[in-house]
């Protein structure tokens, strides 16, 4: 079953771009262990293939993408980057530009651009579905912090809503810095988010401050760039996205994408996803590394209860047990690599880990694969709907709020057709989001 992705803005694009080529690269890598047969590693190709590429008619595969951004700039250089790789490209006629950015105004966004922009951006979005054979849903990359991928974004993501009220939809968000490169980011990630969460079956977030922190403390990288931090979000999204099976032995689970938000979106009110995922390292440290499962398991789930998205000084004197451990609704651990027999993740289905008004049989799965990936012989990823984003959603929500009871850089969004009554119904759904987990 095939997924279409949209990416949206800079960001979008340029992780997009970073996305299809770590796809690309994971297809064409061999098996690299022998407990993938060559029959496992042909349908594990196929299917992921048959995902995210199509085929034309002189066997060169095309990502099944469309992209968006107001500057032609990033566009032209992520269509270049992936000709360049000779292996794939992006479909004709599936870019929309303007000649003006956004100017990180989510109301620009949002009203303007993307009033004007709705009917050719799901023109494109129609012929793509329409050259999947069994189209399953749609994955949305963007930020939240400027005004392209956040204003387009929503109003796009909206409109696909409206047109494909059935398919499914993730939306991949990256949190701004905490620092704050943009002024307003904290409006543009309450407004994103609040319009996100009706739209979309779910929103994976993608914290920079922890990107750039697995890339120079994990992996030894001295001037971090947006492009070391697009590896990173893209081995997650691949280990998320590739195919696996349910159990060790089953067949590769077809409608990926629907499995995955059905187990760990249950509740409607809650949508918010986060990812972890070890190990990490240097691509030197990589082939003298081994592991055992379990120093893999082990730190991820400890990662989890003391909500830390990187192995490097997570609290082990938190337990399962401590009043404020980081409450789950569901999660899944994706393995992949050698030795599964091996693995044991039953300390995932601890009762404690989840509210006690949720049936057992709805917290936890586990999907593997015994393909190496992205060099690792072991790989875990962990995605889950816990109280994590909380603690980046809160402090985004308190500063927005501060400027906003000051009227700080209001009038810029009210020039472009946004109301205070629109602020505040945003402000009122994210509130009503932070409740919820909150009160987990
Ligand atoms: N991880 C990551 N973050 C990025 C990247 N490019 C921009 N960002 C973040 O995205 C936010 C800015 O959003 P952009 O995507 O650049 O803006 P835009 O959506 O194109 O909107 P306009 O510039 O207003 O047209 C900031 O928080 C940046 O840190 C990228 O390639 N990777």
């Amino acid at each position: 079953m095939s997924l279409v992705t949209l990416q949206l803005g800079q960001c979008g694009n340029q992780i997009g771009g970073k996305f299809f080529e770590t796809l690309m690269n994971d297809i064409q890598s061999p098996a690299n262990n022998k407990i993938c047969s060559h029959q496992q590693n042909d349908a594990y190709a196929d299917c992921s293939r048959s995902r995210f590429f199509s085929e034309r008619s002189d066997g060169s595969l095309e990502a099944r993408a469309v992209m968006v951004d107001m500057e032609q700039k990033v566009i032209a250089q992520t269509l270049e980057i992936a000709r360049r790789s000779g292996s794939w490209r992006y479909p004709a006629k599936r870019q929309f530009c303007e000649r003006r950015g956004s100017g990180n105004n989510w109301a620009h966004g949002y009203c303007s651009h993307g009033q004007h922009s709705r009917a050719a951006i799901l023109d494109m979005v129609r012929r793509e579905v329409e050259r999947c054979d069994r189209f399953t849903g749609f994955l949305l990359l963007m930020s939240l912090a400027g005004g392209t991928g956040s204003g387009v974004g929503a109003c796009v993501s909206e409109a696909l809503r409206e047109e494909y009220p059935h398919c499914f939809m993730l939306n991949q968000v990256v949190w701004p810095y905490s620092t704050g490169e943009v002024i307003v980011q904290n409006y543009n990630a309450v407004l994103t988010l609040s319009h996100l969460y009706q739209a979309s079956d779910a929103v994976l977030s993608i914290d920079n401050d922890c990107m750039h922190r697995i890339c120079s403390r994990l992996q030894g990288i001295k001037n971090v760039s947006f492009s070391d931090m697009n590896t990173v979000i893209s081995h997650q999204l691949v280990s998320i996205l590739q195919p696996c099976f349910t159990s060790r032995h089953d067949e590769l689970i077809q409608d990926h994408l629907g499995g995955l938000l059905q187990h760990l979106v249950s509740q409607p009110d809650y949508k918010l996803l986060s990812v972890r995922d070890l190990p990490h390292m240097s691509e030197k440290a990589k082939q003298y590394s081994t592991y055992q499962w379990s120093g893999l398991i082990k730190p991820l789930r400890q990662m989890l209860i003391a909500d830390s998205l990187l192995e490097e000084g997570i609290n082990w004197q938190m337990k399962a047990s401590s009043a404020n451990l980081n409450k789950s609704l569901s999660n899944l651990v994706i393995l992949r690599g050698q030795n599964l027999d091996l693995a044991d993740t039953g300390s995932f289905r601890e009762p404690c880990l989840y509210p006690s008004w949720l049936p057992a049989s709805q917290t936890f799965r586990e999907w593997t694969h015994p393909r190496c990936l992205h060099g690792h012989e072991k790989y875990a990823c962990l995605l889950s709907n816990s109280q994590s984003p909380v603690r980046i959603l809160e402090p985004i929500t308190q500063k927005a709020w501060d400027m906003f009871a000051s009227r700080a850089y209001v009038h810029h969004y009210l020039n472009h057709g946004l109301n205070e009554e629109n602020f505040l119904d945003s402000f009122a759904v994210v509130e009503q989001v932070l409740q919820n987990y909150k009160s987990l």
